[in-house]
């Protein structure tokens, strides 16, 4: 009786009724190979499965995926709070160290950021100096007058932007809120901002003060109360400024006349041409995102703070005056197509990923080198080295014939004066290379590992990072490291949500020389504050319960300039009092804050791990980098159960 199936695939399968002899042979002989040959997969994958096990797989996420965690995986997450904080650059610090052939050979790909920073930089200045303040040097009487009626206060908050006690969620969105208690994300402000704010610049503050303030000594409780002040400097002569005279290259220090000055802008205007260009070399063609063009705000971080006039120009698409071009009395540059204008305020970004490098690759190889593959150690760039020699391209052309002028106009004390009136701190900004043109114009410009580690690209989206160790170190020899990247923006922390399964720690990164900025996405929010509210919320996370926590109170270089420059701590956090207003005492205090959050809202107990960092210094992030990893590896392998 025959066997019946409900197997479709049987009725097709089955021999045919008619079948002779030798069919049945040639059949049986073929089963016989299709048998042999899938036992052969099997254990092909089987021994690849027993490989994998052997071989360790460091998974960094630089808030993103860890895989699916069924192989023995050393895995943890880097989380970072706000943007611009150094991700990209803690990221850039693993592959230069682990990776340092695959990183020196793609320092030429930086070029093209690097020159698109400068450009952005010269902008800034030529757009500041389209609209100096009253009264300052280049304020002719007809700019001077559309400069002060542009920034006059309007007297009342009409234009004030909505103020409410507002709870931050874990990805940084913004819940406004009637009530203010309860919730431990809750937190008000005693007072709304005033937008915006009365010149000549004084000092207004709001109160944020969503705790219990408590005396503080060592280990202080987890309230932290801000004062959150618009306008964060005092008026410290050369603060953050530099000196004119710091690049022995300076040809003069003296203020230009008007009229030399315009000169100088209309032999500039080639740049325009350049950061076109620039920009749809690193942007994928179907990128249209990407494209924006960036405003002063997006990339110097001394101007977040300030509300000011110049930035609501910038801030509003629909601002009545017209954005400067080089027709008029602008700066000099349009934006060189035919894209909004408004978006002249935003910061071109990247996709992470090696996609930007691998157009660039391309076009540095004629088509047939690609490293879009995010390995570090697979498909480099051909053309790609570090003999320094490489081909000049257009944009490098075009700012080697610029130099004299650019170096001339960053060392015009008319124009310090200008961007020291709308504080603009360049110096302090992201992608600052000014103070080196000399040597980043030269024709032969190669980027240095440390040019590459400060120049800067915005992150958007997420993407993993593979590479091999290429430096032995220790029980790490050979694991494979895999590294997400993320923007960190407040739009972009949804994105970061589906990465948290998995993880074996996590490093936090909280950018603490911000305690005198507000984010640019929400500038009624101080940016220390900001970190402390998402360190909050990653330490309460339920799903990050047993996870190790790793913080990295980061940009302490900057910090320790701001607060030797002047800057008081105290008039931000007011529960910083009376102590000492020098790097080790505040790290001090804030470490002991985020530490004592850290106790306070864990679900479980967990071990606490904190680091003051400069992640764009390489001798000592290269230590404190070996300490995680260290300290990764222990905690997975112990958890692992096999230490
Ligand atoms: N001086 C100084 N600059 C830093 C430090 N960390 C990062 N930077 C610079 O700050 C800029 C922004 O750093 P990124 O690493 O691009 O910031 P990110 O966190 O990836 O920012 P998104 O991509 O916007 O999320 C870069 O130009 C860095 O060189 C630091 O500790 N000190
Ligand atoms: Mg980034």
């Amino acid at each position: 009786m025959p066997v019946t199936s409900d197997d479709p695939l049987d009725e097709v399968l089955k021999p045919p009724p008619d079948e002779t002899l030798e069919q049945r042979q040639i059949r049986l002989e073929r089963e016989a190979e299709a048998r042999r040959v899938s036992a052969a997969i099997d254990a092909s994958i089987k021994a690849e499965r027993q490989a994998r096990r052997k071989k360790r797989i460091v998974r960094l996420l630089l808030l993103g995926q860890s895989e699916s965690g069924k192989k023995i995986a050393m895995s943890f997450k880097i989380l970072l709070s706000d943007r611009s904080l150094g991700k990209s650059t803690t990221l850039r610090q693993f592959q230069r160290l682990y990776t340092p052939t695959a990183f020196r050979e793609e320092r030429i790909l930086w070029r093209a950021v690097i020159q698109l920073n400068i450009v952005r930089s010269i902008r800034t200045i030529l757009d500041a100096l389209s609209h100096p303040p009253p009264n300052s040097p280049y304020s002719s009487p007809r700019l001077r007058s559309r400069s002060i009626s542009r920034s006059r206060p309007t007297g009342n908050l009409t234009n004030s932007p909505p103020f409410h006690p507002v709870t931050l969620d874990i990805m940084g969105n913004s819940h406004y809120n009637q009530s203010n208690g309860g919730v431990d994300m809750h937190f008000s402000y005693g007072s709304p901002p005033q937008y915006p704010p009365p010149l000549p610049p004084q000092q207004r503050s709001m109160h944020y003060n969503g705790y219990t303030q408590h005396d503080e000594d060592e280990y202080p409780d987890s309230d932290t109360e801000f004062t959150i002040a618009n306008y964060s400097h005092p008026n410290v002569p050369g603060y953050n400024h530099g000196s004119p005279r710091s690049d022995p290259s300076a040809s003069s220090t003296s203020t230009l006349n008007q009229t030399p000055l315009d000169a100088l802008k209309a032999r500039l205007a080639p740049l325009t041409h350049i950061e076109a260009l620039l920009i749809a070399r690193l942007v994928p063609p179907n990128e249209e995102e990407a494209t924006h063009l960036a405003g002063p705000g997006e990339y110097q971080s001394g101007v977040d703070e300030v509300p000011s006039p110049t930035r609501s120009h910038f801030s509003h698409p629909n601002n009545q005056h017209q954005p400067p071009n080089h027709n008029g009395n602008g700066s000099g540059f349009s934006p060189g197509h035919s894209r909004n204008s408004s978006l002249r305020n935003q910061e071109i970004f990247i996709r992470p990923g090696a996609g930007w490098k691998g157009g660039l690759s391309r076009a540095r190889v004629n088509g047939s080198g690609n490293i879009a593959s995010t390995s570090g150690s697979s498909q480099r760039p051909m053309s790609a080295g570090n003999t320094g020699l490489e081909t000049p391209d257009e944009p490098q052309e075009v700012l080697h014939a610029c130099r004299k002028d650019l170096i001339q106009l960053w060392h015009d004390e008319g124009v310090r004066e200008v961007l020291r009136r709308r504080k603009i701190r360049l110096e302090e900004g992201s992608g600052f290379f000014l103070d080196d043109l000399e040597r980043v114009t030269s024709l032969k410009y190669m980027p240095t590992d440390d040019d590459v580690l400060k120049a800067r690209l915005k992150t958007v989206g997420v993407s993993e990072y593979k590479f091999e160790m290429e430096v032995s170190a220790g029980r790490d020899s050979g694991a494979e490291w895999r590294i997400v990247d993320v923007g960190g923006s407040r739009s972009q922390r949804p994105t970061w949500v589906p990465f948290f399964d998995d993880v074996d720690a996590i490093i936090f990164l909280a950018p603490i020389s911000g305690f005198d900025q507000v984010l640019a996405e929400d500038r009624t929010v101080n940016r220390l504050e900001d970190s402390v509210l998402l360190w909050k919320a990653v330490c309460s996370s339920k799903l990050l319960a047993n996870v190790d926590l790793v913080l990295f109170l980061n940009k302490c270089d900057i910090l320790e300039k701001k607060l030797k420059s002047g800057v008081r701590l105290a008039k931000y956090v007011r529960s910083y009092a009376d102590r000492a207003n020098d790097l080790d005492s505040v790290s001090k205090y804030l470490r002991g804050k985020f530490g004592a959050i850290h106790r306070e809202y864990s679900p479980n107990p967990r071990k606490f791990y904190a680091f003051c960092t400069s992640v764009t210094d390489t001798a000592t992030t290269a230590g404190i980098i070996a300490s995680v990893r260290d300290m990764v590896i222990r905690q997975h392998l112990k958890q692992s159960k096999l230490l």
